[in-house]
């Protein structure tokens, strides 16, 4: 893969729902190594971009690019790309230990059961989760739970990882380990996009920041660039400043 073209190329997207436009015209690009964060107030559309990534979402104009092909229109293919994601909402199976929640996506690849068992316990390990392998993920606390999804994502070895509001209902360890995560897969090559409110989280590890409010890019750059622009404050972190 030429490292000219993106892991990841969103380009003119827009999407309306009805008479409602949820994204107008929203491009940006995530490359290999990279971490790009989607931020904006609630409504912005940051969600809809994702799932429009994902092809949970059918754009009404634009185009999404996965390493400079057209990106599958079925959600169940984005695996096969090599692009793995995490869910707001977690996903989990509850009653499955850690260890059989994490080879699911692994299930339906050529090669051994035993093979598939072994890559799912070293990414557990990985990400400190080894000791829990057999405990019933119902069982574990939040911050370990949002770990094995991580975990279940990162399994199949991305090369493009969307995380939906990662350090969503996590403390500040927790979203200190989980930065070190994301900062390995980046050094790793790994594209990585992530939909995220937590500012110090984002501000601390994101390459680029895309700010999106009512749907259009308002800012993109790096960090230091978005903080110091005043319509970012306008549409969101003002606000956040003021809540
Ligand atoms: N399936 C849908 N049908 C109709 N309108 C929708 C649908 N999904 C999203 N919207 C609308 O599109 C706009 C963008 O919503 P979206 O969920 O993408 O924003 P968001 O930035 O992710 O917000 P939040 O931070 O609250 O998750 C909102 O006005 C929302 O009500």
């Amino acid at each position: 893969m030429s490292s000219q073209v993106p892991r990841l190329e969103v380009d003119g997207l827009t999407v309306t729902f009805g008479g409602l436009t949820a994204l107008d015209d929203v491009s940006f690009s995530v490359g290999d190594g990279r971490t790009v964060a989607l931020i904006g107030p609630n409504g912005a559309g940051k969600t809809t971009a994702f799932n429009a990534v994902c092809s949970l979402v059918r754009p009404t104009a634009g185009t999404v690019r996965i390493a400079g092909r057209a990106a599958p229109a079925s959600p169940t293919r984005l695996l096969e790309r090599g692009v793995a994601r995490t869910l707001q909402g977690l996903g989990l199976f509850e009653a499955m230990t850690v260890l059989e929640n994490v080879v699911v996506p692994l299930t339906g690849r050529p090669g051994r059961t035993d093979a598939h068992r072994a890559t799912a316990l070293a990414t557990l390990d990985r990400l400190g989760l080894a000791q829990h392998a057999h405990a019933p993920v119902g069982a574990l606390p939040y911050p370990e739970r949002k770990r094995v999804a991580l975990a279940r994502a990162l399994v199949t070895g991305p090369r493009l990882l969307l995380l939906d509001e990662p350090a969503g209902g996590l403390g500040a360890e927790d979203i200190d380990e989980l930065a070190d995560v994301v900062r390995r897969l980046a050094a790793d090559g790994c594209a990585v996009l992530l939909v995220e409110h937590h500012m110090d989280f984002v501000m601390g590890l994101a390459d680029e920041i895309v700010v999106l409010d009512f749907g259009r890019v308002v800012a993109s750059g790096t960090p230091d660039a978005v903080r110091a622009d005043p319509a970012v404050e306008a549409a969101y972190l003002g606000l956040e400043a003021a809540a």
